[in-house]
Formats: C-alpha cells, structure tokens, sequence
C-alpha cells in the first residue's frame, strides 16, 4: 500500500501571532493579502469596538481570577486590543492583571494553564538556554527588557515555582500599560530551579520541575550562565530580577551589578516608590528628613533595600552618615536586631543595635523584643511593614506611633491583601486621622470624620515603568543610584501631599503620564551619570515618542 501524505486545515499564521493579530479589524484588503479570505466574519470593527465587545466580556467572567485567565487569553490572542483594552480601564485592570490578582494567578498557574508565555529555563537542561533564547528569532537589538524571576518569594506568598512566570508577565504587561514599553521588544523569563512547596511537588498537574529547589554551585553557575546568555544574545534589554529569595535577591545585584545591566525590582523599585511616598509625607509631618527614625518590620529584601535608600536620603539631607544608619532599627523573626544575634544577614548587620541599648526594655514570654515594646521606647516617625504578617500593625501599636510622633508615617506594604499589615481605614481610625498611609495593593479612599482620604499606592508599578523606560531610552549601561533617586524624587514632585487626606503619590489613573515624567528625569540623571549610551536633543520628546501606544499602525501586518 502506497504512503499517503495527509493534509489537515491550517490556520493562517498571522491570526495565531499575538503581536500581527487584528482579527476583525483587518480591512477587506488586508485580508486578501494575508490569505485570510473567507477565514474572518465579514464584519470589519474598529479597535474601539473590538475594545468593547472584549470588556464585555471580561465583566461577565464570575471571579477576579477567572477575568485574568480571560485576559490572559486575549493577551495571547491579540495583544494590541489587550492592551487597549489595559489602557481604557487601567485603574480596574491592574489590580486583575497583576497584584492583588496575579498572586491568585501565580498559585492556580498549573491548573488555569492555557498555552505558555515566555520563556522556561530548566536548571535540569542548563545547555539549552541559549536554543531557548533563538528560538525568539529575534536579533541583538531588538529587545529592551527581560523579566526574570525563580519564584523562590513572590510577593508576600512564598515559593511558587514555575507559576512564578505570570509575575514576569504581569510585570511587563504594567512596562507597557504604563509606560508604553514596546510588548514586541520583551521577554518574561521563568529560572525553574525546582520548588520546596510539597503541595506542588506532590499536585499530578504541577508544570515545574518536579524537585527541590537546587541551591550552592550549581545555582550560582545557573543564574551566571542566564546573565551570560541574556546580555549576549541581547545586549541592549535591561535584565529585571523579581522576587527572588532574600539571600539571593542582593547577592546577585552585588556580585554582578556592575557587569551586567541588572535591576532588583523588589530591592530598588521598592526602594525608590518608599523614598517618594516618605519624601510626599515628610512634606506634612514638619519633621526634616534628617531627623527622621525608621522602624523596619520585616527585614528582607523589600525593608532592607527601602532603609538603604531612606539612610541616603537622611545622609543627603546633611545626616552623618554613621549616624543615620543609627535612626534605622530592623525588626524580624528574632525580634529587634542586635549584634550579638548569632544570625544576622550580612546586610541586616549596618543597622543591628548595640544590645546594651536594649537591655532594659520589656520582652515577650518569648524573649522577644516586640514592635509594640520598640515603637513605645525609639518613638519612630516611620514604621514600614515589608514582614508579610497580617495583621502585624495592631491598634496599639499605631497608638505608641501618633502618641511618639504628631503625625506618624505608616507604610504596610506587604502584598498581597492576604498579607497586608493593616488595612488604611483601621490605621487612620486609630491614629485618629493623623497618620499618613499608603499601601502596596491599591486600595479605596477611606472616609474619617469627614475626610476622604486617598491612599497611595506604594507599589514599585508606580516607578520601575518610568525608570525601565528611561533605561531604554537613555541606552544605560547600568542603573545607578542618581537615576532611582530622579525617579523618586520625580514621582514625589507629582503631587501636592499638603491638603486634608490628599494621597501621597500619583493617582493610577494617571500613571502614563506619570511614567513619562519619571521617564524624562531618569533619562537626565543617566546623562548626569555618564552612562547614557543616547544622548537625545530634546529628552521629554524623545521619553514620549518612544512610547507604544495600542493602535493598529499602518504596516504592521504586512
Ligand atoms: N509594595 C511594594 O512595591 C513591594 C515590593 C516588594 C515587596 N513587597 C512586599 O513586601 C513583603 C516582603 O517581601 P520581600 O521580598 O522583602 O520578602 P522577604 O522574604 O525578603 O522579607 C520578608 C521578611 O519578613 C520577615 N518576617 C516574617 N515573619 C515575620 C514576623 N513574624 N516578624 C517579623 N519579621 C517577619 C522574614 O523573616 C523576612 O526577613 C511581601 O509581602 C512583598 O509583597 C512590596
Ligand atoms: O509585585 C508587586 O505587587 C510589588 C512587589 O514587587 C512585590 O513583590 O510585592
Ligand atoms: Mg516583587
């Protein structure tokens, strides 16, 4: 019997190609040319109307996850209505396309799966992450920003293994929400070196790899090699790190931030959105920057990396250096630091307290130093939550704040929702409307007494789109330490924090605009820096004419 050589339907590529695809919006014309005669309904839609029919749809979906595993869907689909549909209900849709949302999403990832996103390197199969990345097909500068994470501490939920993809997806949906970071000049990045989550490892539909988490050499040498391979094959994109575990968070910034343009979202983003929303809030207190006392529950990679940028900006406001580290106490599983602690990480160590000076204080049946005992004896003016333990910031404990300070800074910043350390209507209430909040997830402004107040949302999606943009546009070679600041200090100029209950830092619903003032002043301090590689005439115009905007460009699917 002769072989024959069967044939099945194809689906024309460009309906299947998330970045071509217009579906119904192709004309008549550019579907005799694309091969797609006959294939589409015969009504042809503009973007706006596809726009519609797709909030519709996603309104109907019956949870918030289930509309982010619907928008996920259309991200796959069609990005362009994707983010169209993004940009026209942003303040609605990025609590469901990343945090509070994305922590669900991350958690049900093996379950909810539809089709991959991304990119999956195995520290099983270490030789194959530079296939991986051809298998892009894109050149050496066609990329601008790649997100990675190993998903050993995402958000405030811990290890989520290969489901820690959707929080590089998430976050580069806000790059390009956001800040207009061009979607076809990205690539999110899952490092699945395995999970210490049993439920995962024992779950049949779990898609990651099925061990423990791979530590010492051979993680090292993994992540050296994705440097290698990243920054090789794409010299131009900046290489973003998310929620890695703490240890391994700062020691790869360090070891190899100046070799490689890296940036620690948790560590520097979170540092900068803290530093603007304290710069918007000592604005009210009346208390100079210099003379400011903070209290860091949770010393981790987000409080630790938020104290080293409020230690500068004291020292930068004529503190002593020596002495600044000393208007800093940590606070963390152990209780408050000391120096005698036998476990202390290395970056903890700068800010540990003479145990002398503690002696006296009052401990818990645990031995502890408690918050409350701390907060009652330093009479901090901040007290930042980064501790993941809800809850943690209770009524005495803001109590012992407004009692310390006339107007105590209070930042729970813990995401998500589930790990809040209090929620801002509990914290106004109990500080009688003196204390001046804002939160990682957003929140609804809250009515005391008469006053509305808005609640920030410190969450580093208000700053890492400005900076990454102004990265890409300045051509950086590395992040420095002046262009977080500009970004801080340019997110801060962006509100008047003085009025009754006025929000410390940009509304969301602004935050295109936003990103490209942040943009423009990270592009000057890059320049300032001397490590911008482009030098442009005009830098506001140049931020804004970089920006992609969701539209249907002549061409483009040609
Ligand atoms: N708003 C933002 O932009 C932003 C950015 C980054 C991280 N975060 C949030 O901050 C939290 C911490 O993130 P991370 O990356 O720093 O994690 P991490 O694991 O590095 O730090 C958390 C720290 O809290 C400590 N901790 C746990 N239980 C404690 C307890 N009972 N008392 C005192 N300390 C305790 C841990 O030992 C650890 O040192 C998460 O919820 C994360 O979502 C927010
Ligand atoms: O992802 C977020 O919402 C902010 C931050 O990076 C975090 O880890 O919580
Ligand atoms: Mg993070």
């Amino acid at each position: 019997m002769t072989e024959t050589h069967a044939r099945t339907p194809a689906t024309p590529s460009v309906l299947v190609d998330p970045l071509r695809n217009r579906d119904v919006a192709f004309t008549p014309e550019e579907r005799a040319a694309l091969g797609l005669t006959g294939r589409l309904p015969s009504g042809v839609f503009t973007l706006e109307r596809q726009a519609q029919r797709a909030y519709q749809q996603m309104q109907v979906q019956g949870s918030d996850l289930a509309k982010n595993v619907y928008l996920e869907q259309l991200h796959d689909r069609n990005e362009t209505l994707y983010f169209k549909v993004l940009a026209e209900h942003l303040v609605e849709l990025l609590p469901i396309v990343y945090d509070p949302t994305v922590g669900e999403a991350i958690e049900k990832y093996s379950h909810e799966y539809r089709r991959p996103r991304g990119i999956f390197l195995s520290i099983d199969r270490p030789d194959d992450m530079e296939k991986a990345f051809t298998t892009l097909q894109l050149g050496p500068e066609d990329v601008d920003l790649i997100v990675c994470t190993d998903a050993e501490e995402i958000l405030g939920i811990g290890d989520w293994g290969v489901g820690g993809i959707q929080i590089s997806v998430g976050k580069l949906a806000v790059y390009t929400a956001a800040a207009g970071i061009d979607p076809r000049r990205v690539v999110p990045v899952s490092l699945d070196v395995g999970t210490d989550r049993e439920s995962l490892l024992e779950d049949p539909l779990y898609l990651g790899n099925r061990h423990p988490r791979v530590r010492g050499a051979d993680y090292d040498a993994f992540i050296e090699k994705y440097l290698e391979t990243a920054s090789c094959t794409f010299p131009d994109a900046l290489l973003h790190f998310e929620d890695f575990g703490p240890s391994n968070a700062r020691r790869i910034l360090e070891q190899y931030g100046e070799r490689y343009r890296i940036f620690n979202d948790d560590m520097q983003g979170t540092g900068a959105i803290t530093l603007a929303a304290a710069l918007s809030a000592v604005k009210v207190s009346g208390v100079r920057m210099r003379e400011q006392k903070l209290v860091v529950f949770g010393a981790g990679t987000a409080g630790v990396g938020i104290a080293d940028q409020l230690r500068d900006a004291m020292i930068r406001d004529g503190a002593d250096p020596e002495q600044a580290a000393t208007q800093v106490w940590l606070i963390d599983k152990q209780g408050l630091l000391t120096r005698d602690m036998a476990d202390l990480r290395d970056f903890q160590q700068p800010y540990a307290r003479d145990p002398a000076e503690v002696a006296d204080w009052a401990r818990g049946s645990d031995g502890k130093n408690s918050l409350l005992e701390t907060v009652r004896r330093v009479k901090p003016t901040i007290l930042l939550g980064t501790s993941t333990v809800h809850g943690a910031f209770t009524r005495e404990v803001v109590q012992a704040m407004s009692e310390g300070t006339e107007r105590p800074i209070i930042f729970p910043i813990s995401n998500p929702t589930s790990r809040i350390e209090a929620m801002p209507a509990d914290v106004i209430a109990w500080s009688g409307g003196k204390a001046l909040v804002a939160t990682g997830i957003p929140v609804a402004p809250v009515e005391y007494d008469g006053v509305s107040y808005r609640i920030g949302q410190a969450n580093n999606a208000l700053l890492y789109p400005g900076l990454g943009l102004g990265t890409v546009v300045s051509g950086a070679s590395q992040v420095t330490a002046g262009m977080l600041l500009a970004a801080a200090q340019a997110v801060a100029d962006q509100v008047d924090p003085s009025g009754p209950g006025a929000s410390l830092l940009p509304p969301v619903d602004n935050l295109r605009e936003s990103s490209a003032i942040t943009a423009t002043a990270v592009v000057k301090a890059a320049l300032d820096d001397g490590v911008a590689t482009s030098k442009p005439i005009d830098t506001a115009q140049a931020v804004r004419e970089a920006m992609w905007q969701p539209v249907y460009t002549d061409g483009a699917t040609a």
